[in-house]
């Protein structure tokens, strides 16, 4: 048996932390940012909604129309934590009040949606000029495209667009001779998982520590005779790491489903009347014995993140094993967690110092100790 614990020391030095999409000013950290952005009625609002605030995507149907630019701040866990910034429609760059240097300086990811069941050509050209204009000002940040509204179209039509698009998009970057500009894209629907999916690995790209989580995630499972694993936000049903054998959507959805199922039991049976309402903690766990001889085991890593794992009946039999190896993957995780938190600390006592420095009345300069 490969004890778990023997490995982990050489895992935290793949953790490393980027700071250029956080800042830190006077003491407030700014949450990397997240922008939505495309033309109106694209579904930009109906995408934040239904990720993180779990509204139904039928109650979409019923959104008004954005008219000026709306920040939310997501801070589910210590990981999955960022600023959601939904634009109205039609934005003017040319706008002298619109400062569109200052919010794409400070923003990570920039996603891009496209209504696939409506004519695509002017939100090509829209998003040809959002990104050079974004890139201009800011070359690290993700470009993300979403080709939204595909529940309506059938599977070939699906790729035949995505193709299309694809390849519209870059020949507009390269006749700008501006290939190095790299586009992602995900086709996306609100009516399915694939909207979590896609956000999911928008929001991987954001997260620093992702190698390290990988890492301790594809150890673990190699341990533990398990096929695959996810590390879940369960407010939002985001994945912010799994292993690195590929996602197959079906796992996926299977996963979400679990999710849902364990909240809405604990909802129903698990809250006494009094109780605020958390219906979900330390106790949090479930298995789930599916019809092919797999099993789904699900188990609370942090106050706000759940692993979720798939493997063979006859390897459930060593559940033993698995929970100690479950054990030394928590510790390890709450590790990465403190070591992030020190430097976060850390860089935020230097910029006190440094404000303090700058700010002193009359030319005095303060010297903390
Ligand atoms: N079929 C389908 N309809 C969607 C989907 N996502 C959003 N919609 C619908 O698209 C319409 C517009 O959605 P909004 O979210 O208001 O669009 P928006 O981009 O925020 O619009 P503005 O605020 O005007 O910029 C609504 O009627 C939604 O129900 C989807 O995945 N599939």
């Amino acid at each position: 048996m490969t004890l778990y614990s023997a490995v982990l020391p050489c895992c935290t030095e793949y953790l490393y932390f980027s700071n250029y999409h956080t800042e830190v000013r006077n003491s407030n950290i700014v949450k990397p940012r997240i922008l939505l952005m495309g033309l109106r009625r694209s579904g930009k609002s109906s995408i934040q909604k239904v990720v993180f605030h779990k509204m139904s995507p039928n109650e979409t149907l019923f959104l008004e129309s954005t008219n000026k630019i709306c920040r939310e701040d997501v801070s589910n866990s210590s990981f999955v934590s960022f600023q959601i910034w939904d634009f109205p429609g039609q934005i003017d760059f040319f706008d002298p009040t619109f400062d569109y240097e200052m919010i794409f300086r400070g923003t990570g990811a920039l996603i891009f949606v496209i209504d696939s069941q409506d004519d695509y050509v002017e939100a090509l050209s829209r998003l040809h000029l959002t990104v050079t204009r974004a890139y201009k000002v800011n070359p690290d940040i993700n470009f993300e495209v979403f080709i939204h509204k595909v529940d309506g179209l059938s599977d070939d039509h699906k790729i035949e667009k995505q193709r299309d698009i694809h390849k519209r998009a870059n020949d507009d970057l390269a006749d700008a001779g501006l290939e190095r500009i790299h586009l992602s894209f995900y086709l996306t629907s609100i009516y399915d998982h694939s909207i979590f999916e896609a956000f999911s690995k928008v929001v991987q790209k954001l997260i620093p520590q992702l190698p390290t989580l990988e890492n301790l995630l594809n150890i673990f499972i190699s341990n533990s005779g398990i096929e695959k694993a996810f590390l879940f936000d369960v407010v939002s049903k985001i994945y912010i790491a799994t292993d690195s054998s590929p996602v197959d959507m079906q796992t996926y959805e299977l996963c979400c489903d679990m999710i849902d199922v364990v909240i809405d039991i604990s909802c129903i049976y698990g809250l006494t009347g009094d109780e605020a309402g958390t219906p979900y903690d330390k106790e949090s766990m479930a298995i789930i014995h599916l019809n092919n001889t797999t099993v789904m085991y699900l188990k609370e890593v942090t106050k706000f993140l759940a692993l979720v794992c798939f493997l063979r009946e006859e390897s459930f039999e060593r559940k033993g094993l698995i929970d100690y190896n479950f054990h030394c993957f928590k510790k390890a995780i709450e590790e990465v967690f403190d070591v992030r938190l020190k430097v976060q600390r850390s860089r935020k006592l230097l910029s006190q110092r440094r404000w303090s420095k700058q700010t002193v009345p009359n030319g005095t300069q303060v010297h903390p100790h």
